[in-house]
């Protein structure tokens, strides 16, 4: 991680820092920028070589996405706009579809770009859009929700659902670079600061524990997305990502460690259709995973109990509906860890010590989930 002095915060800002910038590797290796004031930073982030670009974003920030296509404009890009539903429905093959028809009647050609400005539901929207036209265009991320900003714009990870389940469609497709602009998080719904907190949170289980300590020790402070705290998080959290996607873009080992509680988070949002926030899903995740792997004997009830701890006083949840279970095994059997029958999940030794545990006896499972079951 390093600082430059590239976008200096604008006067006034509360923090007055600089610019964190933390390189991702890989074949092209790729810059997130941390700070405020940072939309200066874009065409930078572009590259030499691209004329037009397609400024993707959802309808609850059609001023955003048009004040960056002004200033792409301003900078001498012919900028469109391609505004996309909110939420989930922007993650399916109707507005992919609806994307590429922009990219094609504007003759977009593969030496032009993808912005994607929005939560990580656009960013996972927008990265898939640029992955799939003409095979490969570049993808700059404007993540506008702390979710996105600590995870789903950094790793490439690019996809949409189908109606059988979470993220089922995809590619692996790194962005050129990502702009994380802490002042945009101040419109953000508190529920939804929350529910990236999640995401956060998990980062802090699988190898960084000092995120875990800094929400203990204030867990008022990170609802301010103002605050001191919440940029180190971001930057924390952010280091994490790189860490473990440049070693393995591709999810073919070491990667799966960021789909702690997933297995059961996917599901959840699966049988919820998409009505609960992928990061409330997610902390529900985390507690069974927990469960589960104190119930195989490999974590300590300490850490079980720190884990409703810590996401307690963020007030995400830490229970699910008893009578869903049947629907969730079936959900969970088409995560994209399982092999064949075999369910496998992502499970702590310790706090920073991530393993797996595969095809564990289907009496466990169920005794782990009635841990976390209500009625
Ligand atoms: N690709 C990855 O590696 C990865 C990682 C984590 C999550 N994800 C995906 O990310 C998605 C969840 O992302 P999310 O939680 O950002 O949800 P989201 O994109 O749906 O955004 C949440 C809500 O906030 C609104 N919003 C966004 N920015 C705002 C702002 N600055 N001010 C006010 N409102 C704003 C959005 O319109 C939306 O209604 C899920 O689909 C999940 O699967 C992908
Ligand atoms: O980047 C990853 O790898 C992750 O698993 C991060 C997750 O937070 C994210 O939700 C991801 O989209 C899940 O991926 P999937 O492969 O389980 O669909
Ligand atoms: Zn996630």
């Amino acid at each position: 991680m390093s600082e430059d002095t590239a976008a200096p915060a604008p006067a006034g800002e509360p923090t007055g820092r600089a610019t964190t910038r933390i390189t991702v590797a890989g074949e092209r290796p790729y810059d997130v920028l941390v700070g405020r004031g940072l939309l200066g930073e874009l065409p930078g982030l572009l590259g030499d070589g691209v004329r037009k670009v397609l400024v993707v974003h959802p309808r609850a920030l059609r001023t955003t996405g048009e004040a960056v296509q002004e200033d792409l404009r301003a900078a001498g890009y012919e900028a469109l706009v391609a505004e996309v539903p909110d939420d989930e429905d922007a993650k399916s093959a109707q507005v992919a579809a609806f994307c590429w028809g922009v990219l094609g009647q504007a003759s977009f050609t593969r030496s032009d770009a993808v912005v994607a400005v929005g939560g990580g539901t656009v960013t996972d929207l927008a990265g898939f859009v640029a992955a799939t036209w003409l095979r490969g265009v570049k993808v700059v991320h404007v993540p506008t929700t702390l979710l996105a900003m600590v995870d789903a714009a950094v790793g490439g990870k690019t996809g949409i659902n189908t109606a059988e389940g979470k993220n089922l469609v995809g590619a692996f497709h790194p962005p050129a670079g990502v702009l994380c602009d802490l002042a945009v998080l101040e419109s953000l719904p508190v529920h939804d600061l929350l529910a990236g907190m999640a995401e956060v949170v998990k980062t802090g289980f699988i190898a960084d524990p000092v995120i875990l300590e800094r929400i203990e020790a204030d867990p008022q402070a990170v609802r301010d997305p103002a605050s001191p705290v919440v940029r180190e998080l971001v930057e924390r959290a952010v280091a994490v990502k790189a860490d473990v996607v440049g070693r393995d873009l591709r999810d073919l080992g070491d990667r799966e460690v960021l789909n702690y509680g997933h297995t059961l988070g996917h599901a959840i949002e699966l049988v919820e259709r998409f009505a609960w926030r992928h990061g409330a899903a997610v902390s529900v995740g985390m507690v069974f995973a927990a469960e589960l792997a104190a119930l195989a004997g490999r974590l300590d009830e300490a850490v079980v109990e720190r884990h409703r701890s810590v996401l307690g006083s963020l007030g995400l949840p830490l229970t699910y509906r008893g009578d869903r279970w049947s629907q969730l095994l079936q959900a969970m059997g088409r995560d994209k860890k399982t092999r064949g029958d075999l369910l496998r999940f992502v499970v702590l030794d310790d706090v920073a010590r991530p393993t797996r545990l595969e095809g564990p006896d289907p009496q466990l499972l169920a005794a782990a989930y009635a841990s976390i079951s209500r009625d």
